[in-house]
């Protein structure tokens, strides 16, 4: 479970997370939505120690990510962790890409690591594109390949940051639909999105951050049919 206590952070003098109170349990899958500078990707970078807090805490199965004397590598291992911007090395083909982490990190033997690399690409539905380089691949497999790369190192939680805002539109579905097939296969997911359609239909709850407050919380049914917050009535009203 992630367990994240009245969290506040700042960037300088600007409160970006104003007292986060939320729980995700394993096998949720959680949208974060809400306006640009809300703090919604802040709040991931909270969570796997990419940024430090300045109040509150963030606790992963028990392990306070914040703590003096946490082994960071370690516990991010269990997070996976996909960006907007997906970053391959160019010099690699699509196996040798998320082969890399595992020899590296893992330290795996090459066989084993080629055997997951291909279990996951294929995962993905990338299994055709094995020895071709990143710039072959379409953006939407540049992002399944990120998301194949995260999954090689078997994380218990997959953080989703707007994985398919830098992607051209008729893309979109293919990196949603690769979301939709884990959430299915039951893995937790923080997924902050812009794609409402996502949020309405696989998620479990869905949080709505405004100005660094999760004002709040709920099902789909709730946060789209019956929203009890006006701040959220009227982000929605605006983004449909
Ligand atoms: N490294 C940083 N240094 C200074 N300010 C930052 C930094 N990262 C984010 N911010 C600021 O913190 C606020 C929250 O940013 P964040 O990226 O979390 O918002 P967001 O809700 O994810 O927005 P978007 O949907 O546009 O990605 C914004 O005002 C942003 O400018």
């Amino acid at each position: 479970m992630i367990s994240i206590r009245d969290l506040h952070k700042y960037f300088g003098s600007l409160h970006v997370l104003k007292g986060i109170n939320l729980d995700v349990e394993k096998g949720e899958v959680l949208s974060v939505i809400g306006a640009s500078g809300s703090g919604k990707s802040t709040l991931l970078y909270c969570i796997n120690g990419l940024e430090p807090i300045q109040g509150g805490s963030v606790t992963v199965d028990g392990t306070d990510v914040h703590a003096k004397g946490t082994d960071i590598n370690k516990l991010r291992q269990k997070l996976g962790m996909v960006f907007q911007q997906w970053n391959s090395f160019p010099h690699l083909t699509a196996q040798q890409n998320v082969e890399l982490a595992l020899k590296i990190v893992k330290k795996l033997p090459r066989d084993q690591a080629r055997e997951i690399a291909f279990r996951q690409l294929n995962h993905v539905g990338l299994g055709d594109k094995l020895d071709v380089y990143p710039s072959a691949l379409s953006g939407g497999q540049q992002q399944r390949l990120a998301i194949a790369r995260a999954l090689a190192m078997e994380p218990t939680y997959m953080l989703f940051d707007e994985a398919t805002s830098a992607l051209d539109p008729e893309l979109v579905g293919e990196v949603l639909d690769t979301m939709r097939l884990l959430a299915e296969e039951g893995m937790t997911m923080i997924c902050v999105t812009h794609e409402m359609g996502f949020a309405r239909d696989v998620s479990d709850r869905v949080a709505f951050f405004h100005k660094g407050v999760m004002e709040e919380i709920g099902p789909p049914a709730q946060i789209f049919g019956d929203a009890q917050s006006e701040q959220t009535r009227k982000f929605l009203a605006n983004v449909r």
